[in-house]
């Protein structure tokens, strides 16, 4: 195993620790693995052994497990263990063969540390800032990972305490501040002025047109620009406008060379700001404004939207931000959120060009965190759009995903069948002659990807067109969470499934292969966390949807969030670079350094 690493760089990390400088720990969770924990141990060790040991480890030690835990300890998978060390760097070694013109890095974002000394964090959201890198090198693979240095992460590591509201996550108040009858105003003070609000950056990772890497998460003060190439954090992106007061944003801004979009959703008079960037600048400007149509007191939650040629999409799910629920101290199953679907379910569709609202359409209940694409049709073969079609990961307007996510569940579950159902595609049709209704139907029957879906790609050269294959993670039933890594072929309605036994893939990351005339003509980039504690990229040919090579860690790594997002400029038969990418779900590998 150790020759595994090369002697490009290994173990960089030299500072800080959370609490414990003891190397036995790998998940502070109660529900981890004795089996696991062996064979982690034995693991970083070896690691260890090439440096000094006091640097690297993150985590505190275990607490003692309770006895009722006992059998989640049995299931604990590595997909919800902690990162046991701030940085890691070294090359992988390679099964199979890499195509040669796949030459770059690609980056992958996630929560990657959840618990701060014996605290642990609820959900999955909550996780500090991981990022994972993979660099593509004439057959080679250069990786490592390393924690996003955002406020949030090294106020914990500096206090030992939570000191920011996470996902689910709320700080105490401290000592001094519980007989004071005035805290509970300050609280508030502190979250509607955002200074509480996270900025640990764990959802996405973009490449802006000009080429600036940044994190990002919900919060707009969580925009995190970081080196792609030794994924040190530069500093906080700051905006050049005064769209900040709305401390809130989409996780999935829209980037391509020379432009990113973006929803600002507003909880005060509920709507959503649209706004778009021009690459190289920092001030966003607004280029229209939608009000919600329900009579709900938040606007719907937008985790990501959609855009066409000519359009973007702006959702109003059900799910609606909920003022009462961001000053509750203790989470719902619903976290910030609530579920009002008497109020409505909308889609609007805003011109990119002139701001206008083109079209408003009352549509069936629905939840999804993720759009996959959205393009525009003639369906009367006049010469203009008549129709809208959006796709998303819908997942049956059942709510109970979001709490699905907590950690302690699907560290007690893995290998129960206990994963609700969703359909791949939510796919909307929006009438763009004033209808008052648009329909959303399942555009694949959802027993063929294992009734579950989520973390979609495709080919970002088709961002906003008429496009067919969709690269997602689905299952294998039984499981507690998608296992499986699935091709979508939208038109055949075919569905192509690569599994392995206890596995848990990260969202699958398309890169077309230059000069491709085929849409899928490419090859899917992904890590896998094992069932025995291990983890692996892999490598799957886009088109025959067939393993081509993998690449092992020496050390588990945690389930991931998301790859690069889009950029999207028409790979040529000479380059060696390949860029992408769109919409929710969709990455970039970025040009060789030299
Ligand atoms: C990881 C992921 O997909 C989503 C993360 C979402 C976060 C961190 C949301 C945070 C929020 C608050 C801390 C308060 C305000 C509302 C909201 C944006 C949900
Ligand atoms: C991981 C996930 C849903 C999986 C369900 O099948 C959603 C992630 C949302 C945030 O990026
Ligand atoms: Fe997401």
């Amino acid at each position: 195993m150790a020759s595994l690493i090369t002697a490009k760089a290994i173990m960089m990390s030299h500072h800080h620790v959370l609490s414990s400088t003891r190397i036995t720990t790998l998940c502070s969770d109660k529900a981890i693995d004795n089996q696991q924990r062996k064979t982690k141990l034995h693991i970083s060790h070896r690691f260890f052994s090439r440096r000094t040991i006091s640097a690297a480890v993150i985590n505190s030690a275990s607490p003692v497990p309770k006895k009722e835990t006992v059998e989640d300890e049995r299931r604990c998978h590595v997909a919800w263990t902690s990162v046991q060390q701030e940085k890691w760097e070294g090359e992988l070694t390679v099964q199979g063969k890499i195509p040669t013109w796949l030459n770059g890095t690609y980056l992958r974002n996630g929560p990657g540390l959840w618990n701060i000394g014996d605290h642990d964090f609820r959900h999955l959201f909550d996780g500090y800032s991981t990022l994972v890198k993979l660099e593509f090198d004439d057959g080679r693979i250069f990786s490592g990972h390393r924690l996003l240095e955002s406020d949030a992460y090294k106020a914990a590591k500096k206090h030992k305490k939570l000191c920011y509201r996470e996902f689910s996550e709320t700080p105490k108040p401290s000592r001094s501040n519980f007989k004071n009858p005035f805290s509970g105003v300050g609280e508030i003070v502190k979250l509607f002025s955002g200074e509480s609000l996270t900025d640990n950056a764990n959802t996405g990772v973009i490449r802006l047109g000009d080429g600036r890497v940044m994190c990002l998460t919900e919060t707009q003060k969580g925009s995190i620009l970081v080196d792609h190439d030794t994924l040190e954090t530069i500093g906080k992106f700051k905006y050049d406008d005064g769209l900040c007061d709305h401390m809130i944003h989409s996780a999935h801004p829209i980037v391509t060379e020379t432009e990113m979009w973006t929803l600002i959703p507003d909880l005060v008079k509920p709507g959503y700001r649209v706004v778009r960037m021009e690459a190289g600048s920092n001030k966003r400007e607004v280029v229209g404004r939608v009000k919600c149509r329900s009579g709900s007191w938040g606007p719907g939650w937008v985790h990501s939207f959609a855009v066409t040629e000519n359009y973007v999409l702006i959702p109003e799910m059900p799910l609606r931000y909920s003022v009462r629920n961001l000053l509750r101290a203790e989470p719902t199953p619903l976290y910030k959120f609530e579920w009002c679907p008497n109020d409505g379910a909308f889609v609007h569709v805003m011109s990119k060009l002139t701001g206008e609202i083109v079209a408003s359409v009352e549509v069936p209940a629905y939840v999804t965190f993720h759009f996959i694409n959205a393009y525009e049709e003639d369906e009367t073969g006049e010469g203009k759009a008549t129709v809208i079609i959006a796709d998303c990961c819908e997942h049956n307007a059942d709510t109970r995903i979001l709490d699905m996510l907590r950690l302690h569940t699907l560290r007690s579950s893995h290998g129960d069948d206990v994963l609700p159902d969703a359909r791949l595609i939510g796919r909307f049709r929006i009438p763009l002659d004033g209808s008052k209704y648009g329909k959303l139907e399942t555009a694949v029957e959802a027993e063929k990807h294992g009734r579950a879906m989520d973390m979609c790609s495709i080919n970002p050269l088709y961002l906003g067109l008429k496009y067919r294959y969709v690269y997602a993670c689905g299952a294998k039933r039984p499981c507690n969470f998608p296992n499986a890594l699935t091709k979508v072929d939208i038109v055949e309605k075919k569905v192509k499934i690569w599994h392995e036994h206890g596995i848990i893939p990260s969202e699958p990351f398309f890169v077309p292969r230059p000069g491709a005339t085929h849409e899928d003509d490419g090859v899917v980039i992904s890590i896998v966390s094992e069932e025995n504690g291990g983890s692996y990229a892999i490598l799957l040919d886009g088109s025959s949807f067939e393993e081509i090579a993998r690449a092992k860690f020496p050390y588990g790594l945690p389930y991931g969030l998301h790859d690069v997002e889009p950029q999207l400029s028409p790979p040529s038969e000479s380059d060696t670079i390949t860029v992408t990418c769109l919409g929710a779900a969709s990455g970039s590998l970025f040009p060789p350094i030299h």
